[in-house]
Parts: structure tokens; C-alpha cells; sequence
């Protein structure tokens, strides 16, 4: 069984496939340290209790192809049925990504692809270092009070800058629009990819989409 928070048809709007028609399931429930800014809150701790079965067959029925699983944090159900759902969709031949902080362990074997992004929260980062490795990209969240972190991060960890992402930090369309030109001229001294929240840029705090 899974605890599930919501699932809904829309598009990627973060991210290396940003623009891709998706199938989203968001499980609820977090870890701490829980983020101040965090832009799903609802997902903390709201949800019902969902079989994979039901999520496979709601998948089927959508006609997507694509399916982007996330929370909360996804990976800490990974025991408790993420697992059968993962292996079901890749026998399925539908495509997954999760969207994780890290701040749980990315199994191994995991069939889908992982983009972590690494929470840098009361001056220290919260991510478990080993499975850094297990993730595809790398999506940060960008302000001006993080940008030098995330430099001294990403060199310290040896991230591959071309799959590493910036992501303005904000909620609504008026954060993530005021934000965009400095997260832009950071990316492009540093060499980082820049991710825009297309979807806030489109709904601003709709939920579900
Ligand atoms: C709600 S989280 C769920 C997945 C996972 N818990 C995580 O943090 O990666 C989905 C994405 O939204 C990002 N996010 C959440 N609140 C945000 C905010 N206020 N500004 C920018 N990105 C935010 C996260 O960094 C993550 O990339
Ligand atoms: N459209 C859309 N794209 C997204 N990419 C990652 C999301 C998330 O909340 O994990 C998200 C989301 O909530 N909506
Ligand atoms: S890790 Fe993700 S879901 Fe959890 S509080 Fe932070 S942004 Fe929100
Ligand atoms: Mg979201």
C-alpha cells in the first residue's frame, strides 16, 4: 500500500523535460528537516492509503507514457510498495522520474530516473552523499542567499555542471518572474543549466497541476 496524496495529467514543469506531457502521482509525507518554503506543504501529511494495482490501472487509463512520481518524498515508501510500482511500470515500457530531495537513500536498482534536489536548509545540506550518484540531475533551488552554497557544493561533490540545474526558489508567478534574471546570470557565470517552474508561470499556486 501506498499513501497517496494526489495524482493528475499535466506537464513537466521543471527539469530536463520540462514541456513533456506527464502523469503525475505525488505520495505524501516527508523527512526532516522539512523546507520553510516548500511549495506542497499539503503533502506533508495528507493522503489515503492507494494499491499500486489501482495506481498501475489509473496510469493505464490515462493513455501517458510518462510518469513523474513525487511527494513529499517519494523514495521513503520505496519498502512499503514504490518498489512493485516502479518495477510495474518499467515492465509496462512507461517512462518514470521521480523528483526527490535525497534526503532518504536512492535505492539501487531503481528503474526510473532521479532528479534529486538537494535541500541546503540552516546552513547545511541534507542529502545522503553516497546515493548523489544514483541521481541523474541535480535541481537546485536558487536564491541569492544559496547560489555561493550551491557553488562550493557542486565543486565539492564533483556534480557533472551539465546535468546540474537552477531553479528560482519562490511559490508564486511574481517570485519565480523577480527571481529569473539573477538565477539566469548565475547559471550562465557558472555554467549550470537553468530549470524555470513552467507551471507557476502558468497557474501561479493553482494546486494539482
Ligand atoms: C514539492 S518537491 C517534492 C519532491 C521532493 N520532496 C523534493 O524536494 O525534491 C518538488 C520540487 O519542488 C521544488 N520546490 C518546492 N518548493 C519550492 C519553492 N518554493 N521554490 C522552488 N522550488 C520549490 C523542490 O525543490 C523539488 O524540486
Ligand atoms: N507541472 C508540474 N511539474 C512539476 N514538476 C515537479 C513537480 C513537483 O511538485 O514535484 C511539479 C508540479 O507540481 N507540477
Ligand atoms: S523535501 Fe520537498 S516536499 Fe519535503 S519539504 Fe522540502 S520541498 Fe517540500
Ligand atoms: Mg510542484
Amino acid at each position: 500500500m501506498l499513501i497517496l496524496h494526489e495524482i493528475f495529467a499535466s506537464l513537466q514543469g521543471e527539469g530536463p523535460h520540462t514541456g513533456r506531457p506527464a502523469f503525475f502521482i505525488r505520495l505524501s509525507g516527508c523527512v526532516a528537516p522539512l523546507c520553510p518554503w516548500c511549495d506542497t506543504k499539503g503533502a506533508w501529511d495528507q493522503g489515503s492509503e492507494t494499491s499500486v494495482a489501482s495506481l498501475v490501472s489509473a496510469v493505464k487509463e490515462s493513455g501517458h507514457r510518462f510518469v513523474v512520481i513525487t511527494g513529499g518524498e517519494p523514495l521513503r515508501q520505496w519498502e512499503t510498495g514504490l518498489n512493485e510500482l516502479d518495477r510495474a511500470l518499467f515492465d509496462l515500457g512507461v517512462a518514470v522520474q521521480y523528483e526527490t530531495s535525497g534526503k532518504v537513500p536512492i535505492p539501487e536498482g531503481i528503474c526510473g530516473e532521479v532528479i534529486c534536489s538537494p535541500k541546503y536548509l540552516a546552513g547545511a545540506w541534507h542529502v545522503d552523499s553516497e546515493s548523489l550518484s544514483r541521481a541523474h540531475h541535480y535541481k537546485f533551488v536558487a536564491c541569492e542567499e544559496t547560489a555561493t552554497a550551491i557553488d562550493a557544493f557542486v565543486n565539492a561533490e564533483h556534480l557533472d555542471k551539465d546535468r546540474v540545474w537552477l531553479m528560482p526558489k519562490g511559490m508564486t508567478r511574481e517570485e519565480q518572474i523577480e527571481r529569473l534574471p539573477f538565477v539566469w546570470d548565475h547559471c550562465v557565470t557558472n555554467g549550470y543549466r537553468l530549470a524555470s517552474r513552467l507551471h507557476i508561470l502558468a497557474f501561479d499556486t493553482k494546486k494539482g497541476i
